[in-house]
């Protein structure tokens, strides 16, 4: 999916929601566990229920990988229902891959053409060849990560190194990197502050925004300072939508979620028009 069609994406939906496809079996209905694929049953149901109020979805792909085979085979399910059902909206692995480079290229294989998602997640700290790999598909988007939203970001990324903080130092070395057009970048939403300093050095690209929600951030705060004239953000938020209820109707306590930040975002679209 081209940046184009995101946006024309956002501006149809007035919604700039991702929703995060985290799915942990203790948290979970119950009842779901009889199915034979529970996590595949949980992420049809709620993508069933959320798909009109959202742009983008986001499995992390740890939460697959913790069950093993079963896992891996229901993230391929979860990411075929949306590239046959949606292939409107826009999907994110968030695997936080990057390695040397012929290591980034089986990466890149396995998340962007064999699974076939529309971007992957990248950590950045092993430098151009570990993340020019990925944007060798140049059909695809590469989200590196720049400040993320954990209280452990302080431990590195906001240090400085000859006056210039390491996440700054990531965002400017990328835009040289081939085919950086194509990169998105990782900004957590606990992070809003530091926003406006993000956009002197890369004022248009997409930002993906986690930690609205369970983490605390604020939509507000990330529009006041992250918002452009295309947008510009995917605000994710999986734990505050998917666990919304446990019970029988948790496909639509999850909607009702959704729908609160996308009529939120609506209103800030209108505004900012
Ligand atoms: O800086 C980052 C980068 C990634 N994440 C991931 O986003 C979701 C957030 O889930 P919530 O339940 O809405 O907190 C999760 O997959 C994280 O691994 C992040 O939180 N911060």
């Amino acid at each position: 999916m081209t940046t184009q069609q995101l946006v024309a994406q956002i501006r149809k939906k007035k919604s700039f929601l991702c929703i995060g496809l985290d799915v942990d079996l203790e948290k979970i209905p119950q009842q779901l566990l009889t199915e034979e694929d529970p996590i595949f049953e949980f992420n049809k149901a709620i993508i069933d229920a959320t798909h009109h109020l959202c742009v983008a979805y986001k499995p992390n792909t740890a939460f697959y990988e913790a069950y093993g085979l079963k896992g891996w085979q229901s993230l391929e399910k979860t990411i075929q229902y949306l590239n046959q059902n949606h292939p409107e909206i826009f999907t994110i692995a968030d695997a936080k891959r990057g390695d040397i480079g012929n290591t980034s290229r089986m990466y890149a294989k396995a998340f962007l053409e064999d699974l076939g998602f529309d971007s992957v997640t990248v950590a950045p700290y092993m430098g151009k060849d570990s993340v020019e790999p990925f944007l060798e598909f140049t059909d695809k988007h590469t989200i590196l990560l720049a400040l993320t939203s954990n209280e452990g970001a302080f431990d590195f990324q906001t240090i400085s190194m000859e006056g210039k903080e390491l996440y700054k130092q990531v965002l400017e070395t990328s835009k040289s990197w081939k085919n950086s057009e194509n990169l998105m970048y990782v900004v957590g939403a606990t992070k809003a502050e530091y926003l406006a300093d993000i956009r002197k050095i890369i004022p248009n690209s997409f930002l993906l925004v986690p930690g609205v929600g369970a983490q605390g951030g604020n939509l507000q705060d990330v529009c006041k300072y992250g918002l452009t004239d295309t947008v510009g953000l995917l605000i994710n938020s999986s734990r505050g939508i998917l666990y919304a209820s446990n019970d029988q109707n948790f496909a639509v306590a999850a909607a009702e979620k959704a729908k609160e930040l996308q009529q939120e975002m609506a209103a800030i679209l209108q505004q900012s028009i």
